[in-house]
């Protein structure tokens, strides 16, 4: 029987709630997730303290990870044609199925461990052929929606916003996914050393993560787990979005249920059952905020607390830090974490929005913010 990954339906009851902080692994995602940046430090010692607990099935298995896959060429309601769908869902494609031939180990040297997620580790592997530099993931096949991370993969992979799953090995145990290697870290990482981005900086940003965003969309994918931590930076300031594990395939009209994400970035909606691509408008507006901001939008003591703060609390961007941010990013912060999902704005509105597309009309209040900012004269 395959064990339940991130994203089962059947974990969507009060025990969803019961976990605080569900790991202390302070490289994976969870506690900068779920927290400001500025209370990394406290949480940082509240996990020591609780290290010992439940680790890792307290987590993801509540809470994030909730949308069971269907197993690997199951129908299911969830997969049906529709929009951008290049290939019907399958199991491996034939693009990335000439790592069966060989053993993994026949064509690449593994090497260091670069990256640990709950579900997978990642590992630096050099091709024995070319001695370019890759990273392997492992994902053990017990998982029910490993299948689907790698059908996911596979559809996406070639937008220079995905990471490029450039072979896939499967063995009898799990699936090696050998991908491009991402170098410059993750941008959660960044925000934390760096803090609050100027605007100019974080629509350079943004607007990546948006464009890649759209075309999963347009290919019929949700993310559903849009969060720093998922973004990994490569040279010149350009990133990649990884781990689809939690990713669904969509069709035009479909909604979809079952609480999947990570708590500071997951939409009201998804709390509430019924959701759609919209989600992760919702996570990107938080991420929007995040850069701008420096902190999240949402925040408390407790998971009760982030999720009550999600479904009700009421952002101010007239005061504080806001001030010294201009009235477009404002406003598309706003439109991005729009409670009504019909009023909330899709990726394709996001990036006609002119605040990361300086525009006449607010290039100046964009300039004007950069220079309080730095300080320097307006150019
Ligand atoms: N292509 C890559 N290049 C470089 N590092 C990577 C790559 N893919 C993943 N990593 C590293 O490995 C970590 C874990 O990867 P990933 O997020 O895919 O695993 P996961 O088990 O799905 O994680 P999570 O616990 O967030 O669900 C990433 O945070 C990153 O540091």
């Amino acid at each position: 029987m395959r064990k339940k990954r991130k994203g089962s339906e059947a974990d969507t009851g009060e025990n969803a709630q019961e976990e605080v902080i569900p790991t202390c692994d302070l490289k994976s995602s969870n506690v900068r997730s779920h927290y400001s940046l500025e209370d990394y430090n406290r949480l940082k010692k509240r996990c020591k303290e609780d290290r010992g607990r439940e680790p890792v099935t307290s987590f993801k298995s509540r809470l994030a990870g909730i949308a069971t896959a269907p197993p690997c060429g199951a129908s299911s309601s969830l997969v049906l044609p529709g929009r951008g769908l290049k290939r019907k869902i399958g199991c491996i494609d034939v693009a990335t199925q000439t790592g069966r031939k060989n053993k993994f180990e026949d064509d690449y040297i593994l090497g260091d461990a670069i990256g640990r997620g709950k579900f997978g580790s990642v590992w630096l592997c050099r091709s024995k052929v070319t001695g370019v530099e890759f990273a392997c993931k492992t994902l053990q096949k017990g998982e029910e929606t490993v299948h689907r991370e790698v059908e996911i993969m596979q559809h996406l992979s070639g937008h220079p916003g995905v990471v490029t799953l450039h072979a896939v090995y499967e063995e009898s145990e799990c699936f090696q996914l050998v991908m491009e290697l991402c170098s410059g870290g993750r941008l959660i990482d960044q925000m934390v050393d760096e803090g609050r981005y100027s605007e100019q900086r974080a629509a350079n940003i943004f607007k990546d993560v948006m464009l890649v965003i759209k075309y999963c969309h347009d290919m019929g994918v949700v993310h559903r787990d849009i969060k720093p931590e998922n973004i990994l930076l490569v040279s010149l300031g350009k990133m990649k979005l990884a781990d689809f594990g939690l990713a669904m395939r969509i069709s035009n009209g479909q909604t979809l249920s079952g609480l999947a994400g990570s708590p500071a970035y997951v939409a009201p909606e998804v709390l509430l059952g019924n959701y759609s691509e919209k989600v992760d408008i919702w996570s990107a507006g938080v991420l929007l905020h995040a850069l701008l901001v420096g902190g999240l939008p949402f925040q408390g003591d407790s998971l009760e607390a982030v999720f009550e703060a999600i479904k009700n609390v009421k952002l101010d961007f007239h005061t504080g830090i806001w001030d010294s941010i201009s009235k477009p990013a404002r406003d598309l912060v706003a439109r991005m974490l729009t409670r009504d999902v019909s009023a909330r704005i899709t990726a394709d509105e996001v990036l006609r929005d002119c605040w990361h597309v300086p525009c006449q009309r607010n290039l100046h209040s964009l300039l004007i913010s950069e220079y309080l900012l730095s300080g320097l004269p307006p150019l």
